[in-house]
């Protein structure tokens, strides 16, 4: 029987004032997702819900299908190797393997647009949003803007300058992105919308053009993240650190608690895993720091052949 597989990278998204806009996919981490044709549709997995509605794999998967009018019935194995409920859209990239695997083992030859649009559904399953931004940066890879709600997503070029260090805590929290959204206001003033805006032009022309004023600039956000510091109470600290220790950017990777932290050659990147690791000690949190670059967007492994 035919088994297709799947891997799609961990990803950061806001980068800052992108809420629900920008996300970028790193090397950090990734997830490997097989699925082949059974008896009934089902999911095997360790740690994560197994109910197909209740996974974001699952979902994304059985939306597709309902969309296209496709009647299978899919086994899907998820091997995951991103850590979930961190903040590195491990959510999301399950959704996109298993939209990408099951595009291939059906012959659905979906664009990148349409696997964004019924993986970004698996992300009800977590956060009880279809929120576009992880699973765009999963599918395309690099760092992305999603554009519409078409959805409409493009890559933003990152300049070859740039590589990234994701700090991670050891807090996993249930149902953190639900609660995260839930902090986020529903109006804003404008001064601080105006701020925001403008930050957000600086840092897609600081990460593309490579200049690390504009960057640093514009990984500042007034509006989600400030909404959730009770949430990682380490944050400001550990950004004012990493930004004396000359990072190019800080902000909080996706709705946290990690923290990514864009950094080139005048970076004291060892400086900054060490204070990092310190102060969340303070906080009676253990520390991983991950160094990585841009990933590639979710690709088919070659396929195998199951018993
Ligand atoms: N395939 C999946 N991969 C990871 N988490 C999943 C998956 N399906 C459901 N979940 C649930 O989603 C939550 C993690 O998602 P979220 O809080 O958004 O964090 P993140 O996507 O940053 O890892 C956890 O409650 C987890 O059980
Ligand atoms: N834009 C979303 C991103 C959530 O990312 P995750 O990796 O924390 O799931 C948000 O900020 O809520």
């Amino acid at each position: 029987m035919r088994s297709v597989s799947a891997v799609a990278f961990s990803s950061s998204a806001n980068l800052g004032p992108g809420y629900d806009i920008l996300a970028l996919a790193h090397t950090s981490f990734f997830d490997r997702v097989s699925v082949r044709e059974g008896s009934r549709t089902r999911l095997f997995c360790t740690g994560i819900p197994q109910e197909i509605e209740s996974n974001t794999a699952g979902r994304a998967v059985t939306a597709m299908l309902r969309a296209l009018d496709v009647r299978a019935e899919l086994e899907i194995h998820i091997e995951k190797g991103i850590p979930y409920g961190l903040g590195l859209g491990s959510s999301g990239a399950s959704a996109v393997g298993a939209v990408t695997a099951a595009s291939e083992l059906l012959g659905l030859s979906l664009s990148g647009e349409e696997i964004v649009r019924f993986a970004m559904q698996g992300e009800v399953a977590s956060s009880g949003a279809a929120h576009p931004d992880n699973v765009a940066a999963a599918t395309f890879g690099g760092a992305v803007a999603v554009l519409s709600d078409g959805p409409v997503v493009r890559r933003i070029p990152v300049h070859s300058a740039f590589r990234f260090l994701l700090i991670v805590p050891g807090q996993q929290r249930e149902g953190k992105t639900r609660l995260a959204r839930s902090l986020v206001p529903r109006a804003i003033e404008t001064g601080k919308y105006v701020r925001n805006s403008r930050r957000l032009a600086s840092l897609i022309l600081g990460l593309s053009s490579g200049d690390r004023e504009l960057l640093r600039e514009g990984m500042n956000d007034e509006i989600v993240e400030p909404s959730r510091s009770p949430l990682f109470p380490f944050y400001w600290r550990i950004k004012e650190e990493a930004l004396a220790l000359n990072a190019a950017g800080v902000c909080v990777s996706g709705a946290g608690p990690s923290i990514l932290v864009i950094f080139d050659e005048r970076t004291d990147v060892s400086g900054i895993e060490r204070r990092a690791t310190s102060i969340l000690e303070s906080f009676g949190m253990s520390t991983r720091t991950v160094r990585a670059v841009s990933a590639g967007g979710a690709a088919i492994e070659e396929p195998g052949i199951v018993s």
